[in-house]
């Protein structure tokens, strides 16, 4: 059996490194055979798969230091049916690529709005004047860069030589602990085949809406948590874009959806939610596999 995955491009993207890295473990574990697909956006490579066109997309979900990545958020929400099947977290060091000799010859870098926000100390120190232009990807510019020489663009190593291109300064991340979460995704219920078959999962993500905007509409939800003793790893705020300070909640769980207790908060969540989806219950990919 050949699966499709979608993923940001063009070829070299952080998400592409994160699909080879998770195209390597279904290899080694699963006799599953498969195709990289690059898309021009995130939302594309889930729109991909919500239309059949990809079995999965492998997509950026959150950055230690810079936080969400909200075009994921929102297509995840919007795309009902959309299932998370494994999680990865990938380290991040970003490199300013160009074939310009100097920093001092450089007018205008490129890259993704991300990767942008994760070096803008740097950018700040070292090139202080130039032209910042955010990408859909890191990639996304590579190819001009011969033709171009007072441009760079800020991507990874890995990119740098699959393009073929220099490296003019390398690590230039602000912070050098930079981690980002990638979600495998596939459409439909989850599938065993796509996941690390252990006998429990360790994570739930679920997103929903509240009923009203009215104090205390999120208490609740929270509290089912607390009270159950089930510890909650993230929350994340994102617009309804129904009206100004309506919202959406995104939240990571550390549990398992089918364990009793979670089934339990679970019925209990629809009593105080207006629309509630369970993104997926999943496993995180050691870090021994990166
Ligand atoms: O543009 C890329 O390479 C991506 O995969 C998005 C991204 C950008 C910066 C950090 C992590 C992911």
């Amino acid at each position: 059996m050949t699966i499709s995955i979608a993923h940001l491009g063009p070829t070299g993207t952080y998400s592409e490194q994160a699909a080879v890295i998770y195209v390597n473990w279904l290899t080694k574990n699963t006799v599953i055979e498969t195709i990289l697909c690059p898309y021009p956006s995130i939302s594309q490579s889930l729109h991909a798969v919500a239309k059949g066109q990809a079995h999965l997309a492998v997509v950026p979900v959150e950055n230690s230091i810079e936080g969400s990545v909200t075009m994921t958020l929102d297509t995840v929400w919007q795309l009902d049916g959309l299932r998370i099947q494994l999680a990865l977290v990938l380290p991040i060091v970003h490199n300013l690529i160009s074939c310009a000799t100097s920093l001092d010859n450089i007018q205008t870098v490129y890259s993704h709005p991300q990767a942008l926000a994760q070096c803008q100390v740097w950018l700040e120190r070292f090139l202080p004047r130039v032209q910042i232009i955010a990408n859909n990807s890191t990639t996304e510019a590579l190819e001009r860069l011969e033709q171009e020489p007072t441009t760079a663009t800020i991507a990874s190593s890995r990119a740098a030589q699959l393009y073929n291109l220099p490296i003019l300064t390398s690590g230039i991340n602000d912070y050098p602990e930079n981690f980002t979460r990638f979600w495998v995704i596939s459409q439909g219920i989850p599938d065993a085949k796509y996941q690390i078959s252990e006998l429990t999962y360790s994570h739930t993500s679920l997103a929903f809406s509240v009923p009203a905007n009215i104090p205390g509409a999120l208490v609740k939800p929270l509290q089912i948590f607390a009270e159950l003793g089930i510890n909650l790893s993230r929350i994340e705020s994102r617009p309804t874009k129904r009206s100004l300070g309506e919202y959406l909640f995104f939240i990571d769980v550390e549990a398992d959806a089918n364990e009793t207790q979670m089934q339990s908060a679970l019925a209990e969540l629809t009593n105080h939610t207006e629309i509630l989806r369970i993104l997926g219950t999943y496993n995180v990919l050691p870090a021994s596999v990166l």
